[in-house]
């Protein structure tokens, strides 16, 4: 359909910066948490830069890029991870607070459509991981790692 607002766009990783620009984001995300009164308890000792790498891959597979994290375990690797954390309100919206503020950190594009798609992942991602971190959950045990996209707001072009 040569009018669809969809042809052609980006992905969201492309319009980040690619795969520097989403550890940029996932660095300055960590060095927050690390010095938070609610969230650095879940990451004893500080953020490992392995972790960061990981949820590095992660992010860059949702936001549209290769997919380097389910090659190493994908969404049953991930949910393991969340299994009985016991995320409370609280600590899930300091999270997804944070994360908008590093990107802020990061000087990813601050363009109201990309940081809608971003806040949206987030805001989408952190009450799935705080359902699934309840000690009674029984989430989905298999599912793809998920990708993310505009939804209703494409970059504007006139
Ligand atoms: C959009 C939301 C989220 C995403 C995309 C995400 C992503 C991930 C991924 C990919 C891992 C596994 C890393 C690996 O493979 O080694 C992980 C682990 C972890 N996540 Fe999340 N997470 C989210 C929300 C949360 C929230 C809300 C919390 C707590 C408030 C949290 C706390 C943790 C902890 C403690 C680990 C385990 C760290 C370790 O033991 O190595 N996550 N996360």
């Amino acid at each position: 359909m040569a009018d669809d607002p969809h042809e052609d766009v980006p992905t969201l990783l492309e319009w980040a910066g690619g795969a520097g620009a989403v550890r940029r984001l996932i660095d300055a995300f960590y060095d927050r948490v690390e010095r938070d009164d609610l969230l650095s308890g879940f990451f004893p000792g500080g953020v490992s830069a392995a972790h960061r790498e990981h949820v590095t891959l992660w992010w860059t597979e949702v936001l549209g890029g290769p997919d380097g994290y389910t090659a190493i375990g994908g969404y049953e690797r991930m949910l393991a991870h969340h299994l009985r954390l016991a995320i409370t309100a609280e600590q899930r919206f300091r999270f997804a607070t944070t994360m908008s503020r590093a990107a802020d950190d990061a000087a990813l594009p601050a363009d109201p459509e990309f940081r809608a798609a971003l806040v949206g992942y987030v805001e989408w991602g952190t009450r799935i991981a705080m359902d699934n971190s309840r000690p009674d959950a029984e989430p989905v045990p298999h599912a793809p790692v998920p990708r993310w996209g505009w939804g209703v707001a494409p970059p504007y072009r006139p």
